[in-house]
């Protein structure tokens, strides 16, 4: 658990966080979301003590942070960040050595480390571990940065837009890589983001940010059914706030066994927002669906689609 309490940070004439108090679940991925300047990197960067506060307190496991020095510290904290931060002079696998080394692990449980992790995010570790940053693309890049924020195996994770600059394809397998990453390992994530779809596609918890306050947190559909003010509506974005509920429920859940579709199948771990734009690009009212293993798994009838709500 880490636990920010009553924490303000003021930068010239303007508070950048203010009198924030916010418990971040041990094992859960949460997301601070909010406008520019709302305050977020600056909440991040509190965390692992790149910014100190001015007030108020931050404890991890129990434990005040300003008990250990920045450096100790940031060995139990990965940190990812938009622009990634690469050594452009060391190999990728010396990036991702950097803090598996400063703690003086053994060269060959180093080298599994660096293999198991470009495997992890898909980049086969032969062709990948002795090339230079300026040898891969920007999605290979950030896949190095979240790589070596993991090396160590921090018990917390920050990650602040880690995927800003990459186009959405690349984007969206990243986010999944980053969902089945979490899952595996049971991290404690808080990842920064602009992107409302990111958040609810991501987040177990999300906290929405303004003028260096909470203005709400909850589970991502508490943000699309009970908005707690206009300026939040605003932010989820009221016209979608439908398909977007539609993208937190999986086909599995609404799959009839029994039921038979022709065409292309979709897997029931899409989303129903995925389903919703299968159906109007296809002009049909049901698809058949295969499982994760590709077996045939019944089929998803549109008029399903609105059984019930997200849970
Ligand atoms: N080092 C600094 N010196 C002066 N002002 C700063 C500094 N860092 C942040 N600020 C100001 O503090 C406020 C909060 O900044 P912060 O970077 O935390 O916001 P953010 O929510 O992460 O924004 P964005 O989404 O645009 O990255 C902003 O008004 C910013 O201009």
């Amino acid at each position: 658990m880490i636990e920010i309490s009553n924490v303000s940070k003021r930068f010239q004439h303007s508070n950048a966080v203010d009198g924030l108090t916010l418990q971040i679940a041990t094992g859960e991925l949460t997301v601070l979301i909010g406008t520019s300047g709302s305050g977020k990197s600056t909440t991040l960067k509190m965390i692992n003590r790149l910014i100190e506060p001015d007030s108020g307190s931050i404890r991890l496991a129990g434990a005040d942070i300003r008990q250990q020095s920045p450096e100790v510290l940031r060995r139990h904290i990965g940190y990812a960040i938009q622009s990634v931060g690469l050594f452009p002079h060391w190999t990728v696998e010396q990036n991702i050595a950097a803090v598996p080394a400063l703690l003086k692990w053994p060269a060959a449980r180093i080298r599994e480390r660096v293999t198991e992790l470009l495997e992890l995010l898909h980049l086969p570790a032969e062709t990948f571990r002795q090339r230079y940053p300026h040898q891969l693309s920007g999605g290979q890049q950030q896949r190095v940065g979240v790589a070596r924020a993991l090396a160590a195996d921090p018990e917390v994770l920050l990650m602040d837009e880690p995927f800003g600059a990459l186009d959405p394809v690349t984007r969206g397998s990243l986010q999944q890589e980053l969902a089945r990453i979490q899952k595996l390992s049971g991290k404690t994530i808080v990842l920064v983001t602009h992107d409302i779809d990111e958040a609810l596609q991501l987040g177990q918890h999300i906290v929405l940010m303004d003028k260096g306050r909470i203005v709400q947190q909850g589970k991502p559909e508490s943000f699309l059914l009970q908005p707690a003010n206009d300026f939040v509506r605003d932010f989820v974005g009221q016209s979608d706030a439908g398909v977007r509920l539609l993208g937190l429920t999986t086909v599995a859940s609404r799959v009839q066994a029994t039921a038979r579709a022709d065409g292309e199948p979709i897997r029931s771990d899409c989303t129903l927002r995925e389903a919703l734009s299968q159906f109007v690009s296809r002009q049909v009212d049901r698809l058949p669906v295969v499982n994760e293993q590709g077996q045939h798994a019944g089929a998803l009838l549109f008029c399903d689609l609105l059984g019930g709500r997200a849970s």
